[in-house]
C-alpha cells in the first residue's frame, strides 16, 4: 500500500481558476520522490491538496481523492493529515521571524512530552550545529539556509512519516542547496520516511528522489526514474528548462498561465 496515493486530482481555486486536472502519483513507504516543473504549473497546490491547506487559500478539491496512509484525505481537514503522519514545509521559509530559534523549536513541540522533546532537539542540534550556536537569535535574522534547517528541525519535532517539502532550494547558493539535499537525503535513510520534494530545480531533486512527475500546466506530463527524466531531452529541456537550446528561457513560456473550468 503506498503511503500517499493521489489519483485524478482535480483542484480548483475561488470555484473557477483550475490549477490540477486530473493529477495521479504515487509514493511508497520510506519512497523519495520530486515534483518538477515551472512556476505555476501547480506543484504547490498539490502540496497544499496533500496536507489538507486548500481552504486556507479558497481551493478545494472538485474531483479525484488523495489517500494518507490508507485513509481517504482528500477533503480532511489539516489537522487530520497531520494526525496521520504527512508534515508539509511550505514555500517561502514560514519561520516565525520574531521568536528565537529555541521558541521557534518549542512552537513546533507543542505536542510532545518534555522528555522526547529534549531528546529530539538533542537530535537537531547534533544534525545542525549552527543552528545550536544561534539558538537566541531571532528566527528571521537567520540566513536562507539556516532557516530551511530550522524548518527541517520543526518538522522532526511533529514526528512525521511523510515529509512534504515546497522548494527548499530556493534563493539558496549552490553550496548551500546541496547541503539541503543532503541533510534532507540523511533524514529520510535515517527515519524512514517517505518523502516528497518540490523543486524547480531539477538538478538537485535528481541527487536524492528515485523517481520524479514532472508537471506543467495543472498536469502531470512525465512520470519515470530520474534516470529516465534525465536522459529525456524533451524533458529536460522544455519542462526543466535544463536542456542545451533555450535553456530556462524556454520553461519560462509556460509560467503562470491560468485556466478557467
Ligand atoms: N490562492 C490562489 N488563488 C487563485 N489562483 C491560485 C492560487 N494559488 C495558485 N493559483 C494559481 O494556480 C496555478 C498553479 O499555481 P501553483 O502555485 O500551484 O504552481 P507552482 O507550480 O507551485 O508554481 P511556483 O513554483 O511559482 O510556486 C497558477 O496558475 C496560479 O496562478
Amino acid at each position: 500500500m503506498a503511503e500517499i496515493h493521489v489519483e485524478n486530482l482535480k483542484v480548483v481555486y475561488r470555484g473557477v481558476i483550475l490549477a490540477l486536472q486530473g493529477v495521479s502519483l504515487r509514493a511508497g513507504p520510506g519512497e523519495a520522490i520530486a515534483l518538477l516543473g515551472p512556476n505555476g504549473a501547480g506543484k504547490s497546490t498539490l502540496v497544499r491538496a496533500m496536507a489538507g491547506l486548500l481552504p486556507q487559500y479558497d481551493g478545494r478539491v472538485l474531483d479525484g481523492k488523495i489517500v494518507i496512509a490508507a485513509q481517504d484525505t482528500s477533503h480532511a481537514p489539516a489537522l487530520k493529515v497531520a494526525s496521520l503522519g504527512l508534515t508539509a514545509i511550505l514555500e517561502g521559509r514560514p519561520v516565525f521571524r520574531y521568536l528565537t530559534v529555541l521558541e521557534n523549536l518549542r512552537a513546533a513541540a507543542h505536542r510532545l512530552g518534555a522528555a522526547r522533546r529534549k531528546e529530539i532537539s538533542d537530535e537537531i542540534f547534533r544534525r545542525f550545529p549552527r543552528l545550536y550556536e544561534r539558538r537566541n537569535e531571532q528566527a528571521g535574522y537567520l540566513s536562507g539556509g539556516e532557516q530551511q534547517m530550522l524548518l527541517l528541525g520543526m518538522a522532526l519535532l511533529t514526528e512525521p512519516k511523510i515529509l512534504v517539502v515546497d522548494e527548499p532550494s530556493l534563493g539558496l547558493s549552490p553550496k548551500l542547496v546541496e547541503e539541503v539535499m543532503r541533510v534532507l537525503d540523511e533524514l529520510r535513510r535515517d527515519k524512514g520516511l517517505t518523502l516528497v520534494l518540490v523543486e524547480q530545480n531539477a538538478r538537485a531533486a535528481f541527487q536524492i528522489v528515485e523517481r520524479v512527475y514532472v508537471m506543467e500546466q495543472g498536469r502531470v506530463v512525465f512520470e519515470g526514474t530520474a534516470q529516465e527524466a534525465q536522459a529525456d531531452a524533451d524533458v529536460m529541456e522544455f519542462y526543466l528548462g535544463a536542456g542545451a537550446a533555450g535553456g530556462f528561457a524556454e520553461a519560462k513560456r509556460y509560467r503562470r498561465r491560468k485556466r478557467w473550468v
